[in-house]
């Protein structure tokens, strides 16, 4: 769906980004992470046209970006743009017709949306008497109205409680099943790691690694398991493996487990006649990959 290739961009002596290079596979979730000042919001605001990069190209199923593609983005920017004097429903005609759409067509979608956010009755409500959390679920609104084929979603969830988190994932998992591409920018891992499919983790302005996200966390697997077995466990004879005992949590013997390399299937099968009651690799959080791989660049 999208294709950037070389994107460099300097704010005055400062190079926000340094060459850029991603893909977004049609029709999936894909997270946009790095630390602050990476240059995240830089490579939105290109794909959104509103700044131009000064080097390299970014391809929209394979076109180049142009102003006929703004009606088929949709964006939901960090810092919300609404009009606080403006009434729910007036500020989302605006927007719908800016997009494009007939009054007709926005009226339309506007019900359809402010239904399924229970919004309903607050349509002549002035955007500054909503509550953040309300005002977050017009501007999501305000981003999808125009069903756009690429949805842009910086930092979402910001201001909502967990019942209203739950509610935009299961809007944004909808999306995707309705065919949308879906860029997603946030500081929080744990729902990349539910959401997303790809990720792309950049750096002072360049790819610091990424693709899809069990692979990435396959790279950084450290080789400890943790386990509990029924009965106290010895480590085979003339194994050089490490161990730390843990607390046990189903009322066996609880251990992490380094074996060496390649030696899986033998730990298993020495746990195995200590009777093994649970048995799980250590996967690393991408929160714990993100502070790695950033700390080390
Ligand atoms: N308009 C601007 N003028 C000058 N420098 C800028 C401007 N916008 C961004 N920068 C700088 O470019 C770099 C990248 O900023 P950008 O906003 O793209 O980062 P980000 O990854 O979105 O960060 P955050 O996670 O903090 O939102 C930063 O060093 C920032 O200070």
């Amino acid at each position: 769906m999208i294709e950037a290739r070389g994107i460099r961009k300097t704010y005055g002596s400062h190079q926000a980004l340094k060459g850029l290079d991603l893909n977004i596979k049609e029709g999936s979730i894909f997270g946009l992470l790095g630390p602050n000042g990476a240059g995240k919001t830089t490579f939105i605001r290109i794909l959104n046209q509103i700044l131009a990069p000064d080097e390299g190209e970014v391809l929209i199923k394979g076109e180049a970006l142009s102003g006929k593609h703004i009606s088929r983005i949709g964006y939901l920017p960090e810092e919300r743009g609404l009009y606080p004097k403006m009434k729910i429903g007036e500020q989302l005609l605006y927007l719908a017709q800016l997009k494009g759409l007939s009054k007709s067509q926005a009226k339309e979608r506007i019900a359809y949306w402010l239904k399924r956010f229970e919004l309903t009755d607050r349509v002549q409500t002035k955007v500054e008497e909503l509550s953040k959390g309300l005002a977050q679920k017009v501007q999501f609104i305000a981003s999808v109205i125009h069903e756009p084929e690429l949805l842009i979603l910086d930092e979402p969830f910001t201001g909502f409680d967990p019942v209203n988190t739950e509610h935009i994932k299961q809007e944004i998992l909808r999306l995707r099943e309705e065919g949308a591409t879906i860029i997603f920018s946030t500081h929080r891992m744990e729902s990349v790691e539910e959401l997303c499919e790809d990720i792309v983790l950049i750096n002072k302005g360049s790819r610091l690694l990424g693709g899809p996200l069990h692979e990435v966390k396959a790279q950084y697997k450290s080789g400890w398991y943790q386990v509990e077995t029924e009965k106290e466990w010895q480590i085979p004879t003339g194994k050089n493996w490490q161990v730390e005992k843990l607390n046990a949590q189903l009322g066996g013997k609880a251990y992490r487990i380094h074996p060496e390399q390649n030696s899986r299937a033998e730990l298993l099968e020495s746990l195995l006649s200590s009777g093994l009651i649970e048995f799980r690799e250590e996967i690393p959080s991408l929160n714990e990959i993100f502070i790695q791989s950033t700390r080390n660049a």
